[in-house]
């Protein structure tokens, strides 16, 4: 029986379904003619903007100083450290040295407790899960213990102690539930896998993701952007609004299925029974993790239930077409003057899937069929959320758009993206940094310890299920000024590519240790490039009369209703690029570095997965 995850189970607001948000929002409501059509540039007056910022403070304020409040008065109630550990707190400000301390602990049996926060649901009903664990980590601290009922987690958002977990000592934890709600449609995949199998499948997968690999995927990430653009054209001639986060979830779609198994889903321009059947399981995997009991194992339920029931066909829709794509594939290498090396790649088929079929990976078409899925996944809906968080926090910071517009028109031209292009857009990469540190996705790792350990200086059982927190991480105000800004001009323009490593693991876009993203590269060059794209084009606006923009969450954070916007062609000064291209091009190296430095941070990723 899968464990339930009572944590995640708060009831979501309730999420339109995808598939009804995959079309522009034509409604009047939506009509682009009530949408705020500004000065020259088309860019929003500020004064709109700060207005509409300064409310939106106020009430994240008094939402905090509720849900605080709400804390405060013991609806969660608090389980204090034993009066030994206050005595030896007490003793060690005054200056008492740790061995007499450790000395005293012993003698008088006291180990420390890691603080306990005890959770009634029906307090924090109304939100994504991560926003009141967020109130706690404030009260409690870098890890505490939070107990619903029988179930317990601990809730991690100290940096030592999420490197500790996930690099350090990785090898003591799992990834626990996450395996068991993932089972249905990801089986042993990467993500999901442990021990000797992810060991393994690792082993066999990071080399495709090479160098050569994810510059040619370039000419494809420009292709499908190119697509979004045209549909956005369409939708500015008609005076249409448009519903951004589902075409996201298209773009990266079809991005997606071609780099990973050579296949068109071409969803933005068709909707096949294919891509339903990816949607439908998709939204099921999010079902899974916020449902409070695990009826999909209930023998007969399995069995009638039309939802499952559809879900099945559809997993076996998938299965079908992804074992077509296999058989298709084996043909072409068995047909190909095989020449395998490093940076191996068909020219006609680059995909994940071909490298390793060419390079003879000994696997089950099970596991081959785990590992594509799972990669498709990882790959999709991350990316998808990357970019619609990341132009709703554009659409809040006029400046920072109008920075990032005079950026790409310098760099980009009216050309199509190269490489080059896209290491010189480092303000554009800077922006993709800060929205991650904002919207991580996902907002929480979940791991469980598979051995009695040490975290924090609090020892831990076998079998606790933990929750790492980047959300915490990544706004905590011990690591951050002005912690909740978007301010990508908090990252040095010619510093290096923030990650793990550098931030000393109180910034985790990508995970880190062995674990850590196997599609870093990839998708930072396809956001980086999707966004250069969009804003050469166009300017945005939240559409006029668009309901607020909230969060919701399944495995990512997902607005609750979309993100409606108005593209608005824009009308640009001619691109007079020389002085601006002559300093970029100086300081392109720090750029091409920060790839590199991408590229070396998975090295060592990697030396660990093999000392491992
Ligand atoms: C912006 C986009 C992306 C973000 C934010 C992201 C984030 C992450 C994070 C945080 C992890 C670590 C999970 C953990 O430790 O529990 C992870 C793992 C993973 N990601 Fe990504 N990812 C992105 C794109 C991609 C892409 C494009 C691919 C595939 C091409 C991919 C494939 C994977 C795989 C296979 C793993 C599991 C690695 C392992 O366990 O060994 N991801 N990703």
């Amino acid at each position: 029986m899968a464990a339930s995850v009572p944590l995640l189970q708060f009831p979501t607001h309730s999420r339109t379904h995808l598939s009804s948000k995959f079309r522009p929002t034509s409604s009047p409501k939506f009509n682009g003619k009530f949408s705020i059509r500004c000065c020259s540039n088309g860019r929003e007056p500020e004064s709109v903007v700060e207005g509409v910022k300064k409310v939106e403070k106020l009430l994240e304020a008094k939402r905090r100083a509720e849900l605080s409040a709400r804390i405060a008065s013991g609806e969660f109630t608090v389980e204090q450290p034993g009066f030994p550990s206050l005595l030896k707190n007490g003793l060690s400000k005054l200056g008492v040295p740790k061995e007499f301390l450790e000395f005293f602990s012993r003698r008088v049996g006291d180990y420390p407790r890691i603080q306990e926060a005890k959770g009634s649901i029906s307090a924090i009903r109304d939100e994504p899960f991560f926003i009141p664990l967020y109130e706690l980590f404030l009260t409690y601290g870098g890890i505490f213990r939070l107990t619903f009922g029988p179930k317990s987690f601990l809730i991690v958002s100290d940096p030592s102690i999420a490197k500790h977990i996930l690099k350090d000592n990785s090898k003591a934890y799992s990834k626990g539930i996450l395996a068991e709600i993932l089972d249905f449609v990801m089986g042993k995949g990467l993500i999901p896998a442990d021990g000797e199998i992810w060991r393994v499948r690792r082993r066999a997968i990071v080399p495709a993701l090479h160098q050569k690999y994810v510059a040619a995927m370039i000419g494809l990430f420009g292709k499908a952007t190119d697509r979004l653009c045209k549909k956005l054209d369409v939708a500015a001639s008609d005076g249409e609004d448009v519903e951004m986060e589902s075409l996201f979830s298209r773009l990266t779609l079809d991005i997606i299925g071609k780099a990973v198994f050579n296949y068109d889903f071409d969803s933005l321009t068709v909707d096949t029974g294919i891509v339903e059947a990816v949607y439908t399981v998709l939204r099921e995997a999010e079902d899974r993790s916020v449902s409070p009991i695990p009826v999909w194992e209930i023998p007969i339920w399995k069995d009638i239930s039309p939802k499952l029931k559809k879900v099945n066909a559809a997993l076996k829709l998938i299965n079908d077409t992804l074992d077509d794509l296999i058989a298709m594939c084996k043909r072409m290498v068995d047909e190909e003057e095989l020449q395998f090396h490093e940076e191996y790649m068909n020219e006609k088929d680059p995909s994940i899937l071909h490298f390793l079929l060419a390079s003879g990976d000994e696997v089950s078409s099970k596991q081959l069929r785990d590992d594509l899925m799972t990669m498709l996944i990882a790959g999709h809906e991350t990316s998808a959320a990357v970019l619609t968080w990341t132009f709703y926090l554009l659409s809040k910071e006029p400046s920072v758009m109008a920075k990032l517009q005079d950026e790409v028109d310098a760099v980009l031209g009216d050309r199509c993206p190269t490489i080059e292009d896209l290491k010189k857009l480092r303000y554009t990469t800077r922006v993709i940094n800060e929205s991650l540190r904002l919207y991580p996705q996902p907002p929480v790792l979940i791991r469980r310890s598979i051995e009695e350990d040490v975290v924090g200086g609090y020892p831990i059982k076998r079998g606790e299920d933990i929750f790492i927190s980047v959300w915490n991480l990544h706004r905590s105000p011990n690591h951050w000024e002005e912690a909740d800004k978007f301010n990508p001009e908090r990252w040095p323009i010619d510093g290096p590519n923030p990650n793990e490593t550098n931030q000393n693991y109180s910034y985790l876009p990508f995970g880190g240790g062995p674990r850590k993203c196997v599609g870093d590269m990839f998708a930072t060059f396809e956001n980086v490039l999707a966004v250069a794209m969009l804003v050469r084009r166009f300017d945005f606006q939240i559409a006029l009369g668009a309901p607020p923009v909230k969060m919701t969450t399944g495995a990512t954070i997902h607005t609750t209703e979309g993100l409606n916007m108005t593209a608005t062609r824009r009308t640009r000064p001619p691109v007079v690029p020389k002085l601006e291209m002559a300093t970029l091009e100086v300081k392109s190296s720090v750029n091409s570095s920060d790839v590199n430095s991408v590229s070396s941070q998975r090295a060592e990723a990697e030396a660990s997965t093999v000392r491992s």
